[in-house]
Parts: structure tokens; C-alpha cells; sequence
């Protein structure tokens, strides 16, 4: 069994991080000349840093797209001692390697904190858990994991100092063990992909985003056709999603370097909508990640990749961290 946490004294070197963003039209849309290479040079680096770390096991913090977590019962945050990948966008089907004692005794270390998360025995995930596994380790059950839902997509979501609280809660936790841990935060910045929402949504796309979590393998094919299409349309000018602001992700970003994470708090829910499309509320999973850190002490940023590209509908970033 995992030890609590108090059982040891709080070794902040054992905690490091890693954020990226995810997009499940890389593997589909081609971007602008040499943005590929220089986001898998990127990649290769943030690489290079988990490999000198050698992490235990990664605390992977990522959303869900409706195939998982559904409006029949959506929390703003849970954490699995079992979990399965739905298979979506072609990345690997089955079950991650869950370390199941650490899940336990993280989700208790959260609510004894007050943070009040859920727990499934049977978690299911989507490409915002696996692509990061697959381009980061190699698959999605190649490295120990406890993987933590933070709801970014599915409103009402609760204020963005729920998600540093639960990171800050987390990351107290693992300071404590006798283990390195990476908090792998994934997800977009400013973003607005077509993924439905509940609010003015047709009886039928209502009914799929509260029960739909069986979709069969042609209604898969036909989102993912469909978010594909909408990407190029949108990197052409013709499908006004709103637009990525390279501002805002490059204001966030400063922000999570500068370990000034209560600053966040006073930004509105309303205001990353506005300002960095509905899906930006997928960087709680970043701000959970630093919050982890910042729990263990001071911290240094060791990369900062940013582009905005288009055609993945994704201002995308990919830092790393360790303790100062
Ligand atoms: O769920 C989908 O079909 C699309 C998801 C998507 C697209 C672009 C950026 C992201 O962060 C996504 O999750
Ligand atoms: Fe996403």
C-alpha cells in the first residue's frame, strides 16, 4: 500500500511536470511548412526531460469529449483506479496501466483536502488521455499512470481555482511519497472545436451527450470526418470557428512560469470563452499541473514551446518544470 503522506518527509525533487497540448487532427490535417517538425522537435525535448527523470509513474490530468464523461452523471473531476481508452481518433482501445493503490490514496489525499472528486472503478478515456501516452511514452499503457478527469468542456464548470486546488492537493500528496512523480497536464489553449454543447442542442444531439457513450463504429467515423473537415475549412478562412489568440496563450503561459498561479483565479470562466473559445477551459488541466508542483516549493520552467496552429484547431504549447 501507499504510504500517507505525512508517513514521509516531503521530497520535492521526486515531483516534475510536463504540459501538451493535444489535437486528434495531428495525425489528420497537415499544417503550414516546418510546424510539424518543430512540434515534433519539440516533442522529442519534452521527451528527453521525462527520460532524464525517469518518473515512477505520470498523474495524467486531461478533459474528456463526451466519450467518457456524459451529462448522465458529469463531475467536475474524478479519478480512476481502473481505466479503459474508448479508442477514438485511432489511437490504441484497452486498458492503461492504472496504479491502482496510488490512485486510491491520491483520491483520499483530495478529499481529506476538501476537494471533492470522484472516483470510478471503470473509468473510460479519449485522445485527450491517449494521445499524450502514445506521443510522450509510446503507448497508453507503457508507463504506470493514475489517470484525473478535470471537466473542461461540459458546462456549468465550477471556477478555475477548483482545478489549481485539486492540483495543489495532488501534488502535496505525491511530494510526500517515496516516488518520482510527473504530472502530465494535457490540452489545448485558446480553441473552440465543434464539439456540441448541451445548451440549444437538438433532441437528438441532447440525447447522444447524455447517453451516447456507445457510439457505434460509424457514428465514430462520422465525427471524426466531420471535426476533421471543420479544421481545414477553419485553417482556410471559410468556417468562422473563433479565431486562436496567440495573446491570451502567451499571457497563461507567463503566468504558469511565473508560479504566480492565484493570479488565474480572477480570470472569469466567461472570459476565457470570449477571449480563447470554449475549449481554452481544457488549460485547468495545466494550471492543476503547475499547482501540483508549486505545492512541493519554487519552480523552474525548463521548455516553452508555443504555435498556434490552425489546422489542428489548437493553440498549442508544450512546457516542462521541475522544482527550482
Ligand atoms: O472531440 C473531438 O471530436 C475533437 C476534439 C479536439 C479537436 C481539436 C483540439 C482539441 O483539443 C480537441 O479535443
Ligand atoms: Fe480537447
Amino acid at each position: 500500500m501507499t504510504s500517507t503522506p505525512d508517513a514521509r518527509k516531503a521530497n520535492p525533487m521526486s515531483l516534475a511536470v510536463c504540459t501538451v497540448s493535444h489535437s486528434p487532427l495531428m495525425a489528420r490535417n497537415e499544417p503550414a511548412p516546418g510546424v510539424r517538425d518543430r512540434v515534433e522537435a519539440a516533442f522529442a525535448e519534452a521527451r528527453a526531460f521525462i527520460g532524464d527523470f525517469a518518473p515512477d509513474v505520470v498523474v495524467v490530468l486531461a478533459p474528456d469529449h463526451y466519450n467518457g464523461f456524459l451529462y448522465d452523471m458529469m463531475p467536475p473531476f474524478c479519478i480512476g483506479t481502473e481505466a479503459r481508452s474508448v479508442g477514438d481518433y485511432g489511437y490504441e482501445e484497452g486498458p492503461l496501466r492504472v496504479d491502482r493503490d496510488l490512485a486510491q490514496f491520491l483520491a483520499s489525499a483530495a478529499l481529506a483536502a476538501g476537494i471533492d472528486v470522484a472516483v470510478s472503478e471503470r473509468m473510460h478515456v479519449d485522445h485527450g488521455f491517449t494521445q499524450p501516452l502514445t506521443l510522450l511514452f509510446g503507448g497508453i499503457a507503457a508507463v504506470p499512470t493514475v489517470p484525473v478527469f478535470i471537466n473542461s468542456v461540459a458546462e456549468p464548470l465550477g471556477p478555475v481555482s477548483r482545478a489549481r486546488l485539486l492540483g495543489a492537493a495532488l501534488g502535496r500528496a505525491a511530494a510526500g511519497l517515496d516516488k518520482r512523480v510527473l504530472f502530465l497536464g494535457s490540452g489545448g489553449l485558446s480553441h473552440d472545436p465543434p464539439v456540441p454543447a448541451l445548451a440549444g442542442a437538438t433532441p437528438e444531439v441532447a440525447e447522444r451527450l447524455i447517453s451516447g457513450r456507445n457510439p457505434t463504429r460509424e457514428q465514430r467515423a462520422e465525427r471524426e470526418t466531420r471535426v476533421t473537415a471543420a479544421a481545414r475549412e477553419f485553417a482556410a478562412g471559410t468556417l468562422p470557428l473563433q479565431p486562436l489568440n496567440p495573446e491570451w496563450d502567451r499571457a497563461l503561459l507567463d503566468v504558469l512560469a511565473s508560479g504566480e498561479l492565484e493570479e488565474l483565479d480572477s480570470w472569469s470562466n466567461e472570459s476565457f470563452v470570449t477571449q480563447a473559445g470554449h475549449s481554452s477551459h481544457e488549460v485547468r488541466t495545466s494550471i492543476a499541473a503547475y499547482a501540483a508542483l508549486a505545492a512541493a516549493g519554487p519552480y523552474v520552467v525548463t521548455q516553452s514551446f508555443y504555435e498556434p496552429i490552425p489546422e489542428w484547431i489548437a493553440g498549442f504549447a508544450i512546457t516542462t518544470a521541475r522544482p527550482a
